[in-house]
């Protein structure tokens, strides 16, 4: 008799349940439903405006997957609720809840709900620069030993810069709120009745280490007065490794979700990390590519090293025993959106309707036919800012060589390309900072939506690319960590790197580099670089100035 585990992704638009086999890691059901209230990022449902910049989301849509995604998965596996033995779940993240006392968010009471920062802040939230810029200069002054574990800067997507925002704009808000949880956090505890945190998001968001816990009181003062104690209030609460048991499924939340009561539930996730073991990887040197609307790029190490632009280096963070590394870009997926929705004509549209295509899949056609330099273009990827290496959600996007004559799919391959660079950015910083890199794992919608892409990704880096086999990689990720929640006694495993050994599934053949083309895209790199040196290190801040000026027309 085979035991199973269930794993739930909960992504920026929509969360995603899996039920696994934890015999041999088999997808035996995929259910996906959609947030009802999707991203906030104009105004909230009853139509209160929300400033530049600002993404927020409704807590009561993670519950809704809960209610709707997983029942809907185990009816369609086919697998007996008995024989499900543990759950678990991952999360975007710094993606942040203020709740009260009873752990219920703030934005769900009469009080708070029309007031913006009460409701749950997405790890896209970017209205929180200002006070990241602050953070860092604090810390540049009293705390660089800190700073350097963050590759030299803290993000606005994290929770400290966050809650500055909050203490700053909400100051009511701030003292309301009995604790901030991350998403990941806060849904494991509707599931358990009791809030488990966990290190993975402690330790990559919130500024905690495992030798030295968190950042000092002096420092918190110098941001904020009022933020003197806040590890010791609204942050406070023990921290969980990855694979720990969070608690067990309340009767209710069981009867709402299908499952038994008393099932296993690990600690919460996060969605690139929880994906490191679910490709098998729990070594060195293997780069791993969560690919969607944004990138996030895992990578582990031996020793704990300084890299420019990382978000992060954190002991245990990912798997036991290593150092887990996190870098990023932060719109990936979403650039060839904005392409597709905003700039592709008519005619497009009509050739994309009549070949029963995507538009996607037209423009992927059309600019597969080019060569490396053909398109004439070179762009910068930073629609929705840099954040790494250069770590600054104040940068913004650029495509340089345009003509008369640029058609649709030559921006739609140098905005790929773009991304191709980013990514290759990243790879050269940690290879040149003593962190090598051998190959490329690749998961998520566009590993498997956008060949093109991939190919382009392998000949950019000249690194092969691994492909996982499960479209829901995280999820799978998130089911081995149920696994180890349960334990062997139960029918799971005792570790995660037993947990990746026998679950984790690849396709059988990597991506190969083409080795002329690369040769070709190395001069269009340089371009590449260059163009990020002088827009991205100060050289000339001209779209800070556009940024600014734009915030002059439409006020927060
Ligand atoms: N064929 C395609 N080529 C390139 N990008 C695509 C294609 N199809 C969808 N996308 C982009 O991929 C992103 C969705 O990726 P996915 O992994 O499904 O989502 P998420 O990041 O929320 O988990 C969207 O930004 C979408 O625009
Ligand atoms: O920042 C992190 C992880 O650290 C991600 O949660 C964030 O980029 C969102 O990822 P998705 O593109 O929604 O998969």
């Amino acid at each position: 008799m085979s035991d199973y585990t269930i794993g739930i992704d909960f992504g920026t638009l929509s969360g995603r349940a899996v039920v696994i086999d934890t015999q041999n890691g088999k997808e035996l059901a995929a259910v996906a439903a959609d947030y009802p209230h999707g991203v906030l990022d104009n105004e909230l449902p009853q139509q209160i405006k929300l400033g530049e910049d600002w993404a927020l989301q409704h807590p009561g849509d993670y519950i809704h997957v809960l209610k709707t995604a997983v029942p809907e998965a185990v009816q369609q596996s086919g697998v007996s609720k008995e024989d499900v033995i543990g759950i678990a779940i991952d999360f975007t993240a710094c993606t942040m809840i203020p709740v009260s006392a009873d752990n219920e968010p703030l934005c769900l009471e009469e009080k708070w709900q029309d007031t913006p920062h009460s409701w749950v802040k997405l790890w896209k939230h970017h209205a929180a620069q200002s006070h990241a810029n602050r953070l860092n200069e604090v810390l540049e002054q009293k705390r660089p030993d800190i700073l350097s574990r963050y590759g030299g800067r803290l993000s606005s997507e994290w929770m400290i810069a966050k809650i500055m925002q909050i203490v700053e704009e909400a100051p009511e808000v701030y003292a309301e709120a009995d604790q901030f949880l991350e998403a990941a956090d806060w849904v494991t505890s509707q599931m358990t009745g009791v809030i488990r945190k966990n290190s993975c998001t402690a330790g990559y968001k919130a500024i905690w280490h495992k030798r030295e816990g968190y950042l000092d009181k002096e420092t918190l003062k110098a941001l904020s007065p009022k933020m003197e104690d806040l590890y010791e209030t609204k942050l406070r609460g023990q921290i969980y490794p990855q694979g720990e048991k969070a608690g067990e499924l309340t009767p209710d939340m069981a009867d709402v979700m299908g499952l038994c009561e008393g099932t296993a539930v690990a600690v919460g996730n996060v969605d690139a990390h929880v994906s490191v073991p679910a490709m098998g990887v729990t070594d060195e040197k293997k780069l791993v590519m969560s690919m969607g609307t944004s990138i996030c790029h895992m990578l582990l190490g031996k020793e704990e090293r300084t890299v420019e632009g990382i978000c992060g280096v954190v002991e245990d963070g990912v798997i036991p025993g290593y150092f887990g590394y996190e870098a990023g870009q932060s719109a990936v997926g979403d650039i060839f959106s904005w392409f597709v929705n905003q700039f592709v004509p008519k005619a497009y549209e009509e050739e994309a309707r009549e070949r029963a295509m995507s538009i996607h899949g037209l423009l992927e056609e059309k600019a597969d036919k080019l060569e490396p330099g053909e398109t004439g273009l070179v762009a910068l990827d930073w629609m929705n800012g840099n954040r790494s290496v250069l770590v600054d959600t104040d940068l913004t996007g650029m495509i340089l060589g345009m003509t008369l004559d640029t058609k649709p799919e030559d921006v739609y391959r140098a905005l790929i390309e773009a991304t191709a660079f980013g990514t290759y950015k990243i790879v050269k910083s940690f290879t040149e900072q003593g962190v090598p890199i051998d190959a490329l794992y690749a998961n998520g919608g566009l590993s498997y939506k956008n060949k093109m892409l991939i190919q382009m990704y392998s000949d950019v880096t000249n690194k092969p690319i691994y492909i996982a086999e499960s479209e829901e990689l995280p999820a799978v990720g998130s089911a081995m960590f149920a696994a180890v929640a349960a334990g062997s006694k139960k029918g799971g495993y005792d570790s995660i790197q037993e947990a990746a050994f026998q679950m984790a599934r690849l396709k059988p053949e990597p991506v190969l580099p083409d080795k002329k083309r690369h040769e070709k895209y190395l001069d269009l790199y340089e371009e590449y670089e260059r163009l990020h040196d002088y827009f991205g290190r100060g050289e000339n801040d001209v779209m800070k100035r556009l940024k600014q000026m734009k915030k002059e027309k439409v006020p927060n």
